[in-house]
């Protein structure tokens, strides 16, 4: 039998990675990671460029099936289930490199995605992300293709929120924005976080995820290097520059 909840905490887990192994064809890129979101929380996976971070969201999305361990939602065994299941089941990706429908509006962009198939009782609805999100408000009438870089990426994330997952998982969501779009984003993720949302965040800013987030794994060639809580990671200077290079 598997647990119902986390045993430190007796939350809810929602992702679940167990001694996880995957990769592309032949070449293993994950090595025995095993890594959980519990309901609730927000969850940082830090790492250098090519580390793996991007191959083990690709594995929780079922994009990629894993070759060893298991991988889990809510208790749903996930190995090998297809994507859109996956995404049925809560799993709200904001992939990197923001896709937007460049030729809908900015509405119907977010109206394209909205769904709450599992009946939130205070679900997101265009108002919410307005208010969220006033520049998307100001831009609902203009192409997907018209906005600058951030504001596509904040549309990325408001058309992931539409899908109302129970996990919401952004992968270098700040990347190549500049400085005050950036902060900008982590204070809407700080506000989203205030609504009581899962998120795992992919991101390089270290002081920023020691804000936001309230764990932490720091990935080193595909194995889960280190793991702590943001007074941990801000203590130790040396892990963000030995797993992130900053
Ligand atoms: N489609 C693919 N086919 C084969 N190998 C891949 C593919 N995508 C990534 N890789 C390899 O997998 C390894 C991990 O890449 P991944 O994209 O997961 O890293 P990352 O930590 O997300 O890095 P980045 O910050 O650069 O996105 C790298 O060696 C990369 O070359």
């Amino acid at each position: 039998m598997r647990e119902a909840g986390d045993a430190a905490t007796g939350r809810e887990v929602l992702l679940q990675f167990d001694k996880v192994c995957s990769g592309y064809g032949l070449g293993q890129v994950l090595f025995d990671v095993s890594l959980r979101v519990n309901k609730g929380e927000v969850v940082s996976l830090m790492g250098r460029n090519g580390m793996g971070k991007t191959t083990l969201i690709r594995t929780a999305m079922g994009m990629l099936v894993p070759r060893d361990g298991q991988v889990s939602f809510a208790e749903r065994r996930l190995n090998g289930m297809a994507m859109h299941r996956v995404a049925a089941l809560g799993l709200g990706w904001v992939p990197e490199g923001r896709f937007i429908f460049p030729s809908l509006s900015v509405e119907e962009n977010l109206m394209a995605t909205a769904s709450n198939r599992r009946g939130s009782t205070q679900p997101w609805t265009l108002e919410r992300i307005y208010e969220l999100f006033p520049r998307l408000h100001e831009r609902r009438r203009n192409g997907g293709g018209q906005l600058s870089g951030g504001e596509q990426q904040m549309l990325t994330i408001g058309r992931a929120l539409m899908t109302n997952p129970r996990l919401l998982i952004l992968d270098e969501a700040t990347e190549g924005l500049a400085p005050k779009i950036r902060q900008e984003i982590w204070q809407t993720l700080a506000a989203i976080k205030g609504t009581g949302q899962s998120i795992l965040v992919v991101d390089k800013d270290v002081r920023a995820l020691a804000r936001l987030a309230d764990r932490h794994y720091m990935i080193e060639k595909g194995c889960i290097a280190w793991q702590g809580d943001s007074t941990a990671l801000l203590a130790d200077a040396q892990l963000a520059k030995r797993y992130v290079g900053i």
